[in-house]
């Protein structure tokens, strides 16, 4: 890739102009075989990461065995339960989902990212935006940069745009990018559907009736967004992904065969190891509104390593975006109160995109940003 890092020389860096406008451009082709790492991307010393940290025993649920109400399905439900009151995640297999699609979609990511910078900058998100091509958010935050790329964009399960991830990249890129389209087109699709059949499975364990949650995430409004990250010289020193809670309801992401994902059960950093078979699942912070806090939003992050590049895909389901998220009157009771007031969707990932960068403690932020708190 072409250009290079727009930092300031090393002695500009320790003493930054105040008028200095030149934003820093994030070019991991030009970083990451560079011993040091500019001063934005370094976390402070009290949240830097542990690059190895012990494995994190999930449950692993054949979806088809569980969807089939065969014998297994009574221990599957247990094993979901157990895992999302306490850390909400777990593992897929059987899913359905094709293994030449999977590749396909990682493949086309590869393609995207190893693109000359100007390139995918002609899709650059857009401030206040979440869809589009990020170089590591430069230009959205000053500190604590995480190092990454990250190309995001919408899915809608609307019956009147049935092509519209196709429609973006053609749009956006030309129609020589339709190929990169239908590959997304059809991974969503796939995703959309995989996360209907987990919302069926979340809504039997929580005693939820019918298809209440199936229901409230058709016509769902999604974020698909794809992760590339290059190697890095000082891995101990910065974060991939920081540590956060997804705001959204569920992630399905599927790691491609580089360790990094890594999540905070019982005051530990624990890790989830790649299984290409696998998709891992977990949920959001507003599910875990929509379950009146039952199931947990659990802190994750991924770190990076000075080897080798890491891809993961992560598609966010999302409701429509005004539909009230309220927890159903089966989760409402004497002894649990209402947890959160009720918002849409829409309301938050504003708050996101606009307002606060999503971290451990998101929901509440936004909680009392909707009650006019100041936030702590
Ligand atoms: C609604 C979203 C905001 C983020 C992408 C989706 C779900 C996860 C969020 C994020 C990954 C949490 C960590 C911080 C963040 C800024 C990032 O590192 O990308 C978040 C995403 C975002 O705000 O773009
Ligand atoms: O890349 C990963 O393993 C995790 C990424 C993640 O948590 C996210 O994008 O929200
Ligand atoms: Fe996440």
């Amino acid at each position: 890739m072409a250009a290079s890092c727009v930092i300031t020389s090393p002695e500009e860096e320790h003493t930054p102009k105040l008028d200095l406008v030149t934003p820093l451009v994030f070019n991991p082709s030009m970083l990451n075989l560079q011993a040091t790492i500019p001063n934005q991307f370094i976390w402070p010393d009290d949240e830097k990461p542990c690059l190895e940290a012990p494995e994190l025993d999930v449950p692993l649920i054949d979806l088809q065995n569980f969807l089939a109400h065969s014998h297994s399905t009574l221990d599957a439900s247990r094993l979901i339960s157990e895992a999302c009151y306490k850390h909400g995640f777990f593992l897929v297999v059987n899913h359905v989902i094709s293994e030449q699609l999977i590749s396909d979609a990682h493949e086309y990511m590869s393609r995207f990212f190893d693109m000359p910078l100007s390139e995918k900058q002609r899709i650059q998100r857009k401030a206040g935006e979440s869809c589009g091509y990020a170089s590591s958010f430069t230009g959205r935050f000053s500190t604590k940069l995480p190092w990454k790329e990250t190309l995001s964009f919408q899915f809608c399960d609307d019956k009147s745009r049935p092509k519209n991830v196709q429609d973006y990249f053609c749009d956006a890129l030309g129609h020589e990018f339709e190929p990169f389209g239908k590959v997304y087109q059809e991974y969503c699709e796939a995703m959309s559907s995989l996360s209907l059949k987990i919302m069926e499975l979340l809504g039997i364990n929580l005693g939820v009736s019918g298809d209440y949650f199936k229901s409230f995430f058709e016509e769902n409004d999604s974020i698909m967004r794809l992760n590339y990250y290059p190697p890095c010289q000082k891995p101990d020193l910065t974060f991939g992904t920081g540590p956060h809670c997804d705001p959204t309801s569920l992630t399905i992401l599927h790691q491609d065969h580089v360790h990094g994902l890594q999540v905070f059960v019982d005051n530990q950093w624990r890790s989830i190891s790649p299984n290409p078979k696998a998709f891992v699942v977990n949920i959001g912070d507003t599910f875990m509104a929509l379950s009146n806090n039952r199931y947990k939003s659990c802190l994750h992050r991924a770190v990076v390593n000075s080897k080798s590049e890491r891809k993961s895909l992560a598609f966010f389901l999302c409701p429509k975006k005004d539909r009230v998220v309220k927890p159903p009157r089966e989760l409402l009771d004497g002894n649990t109160p209402r947890r959160y007031p009720d918002f849409t969707w829409s309301m938050l990932l504003e708050f996101t995109q606009k307002h606060y960068r999503a971290d451990m403690n998101t929901l509440q932020a936004f909680t009392d940003w909707l009650s006019n708190k100041p936030i702590q």
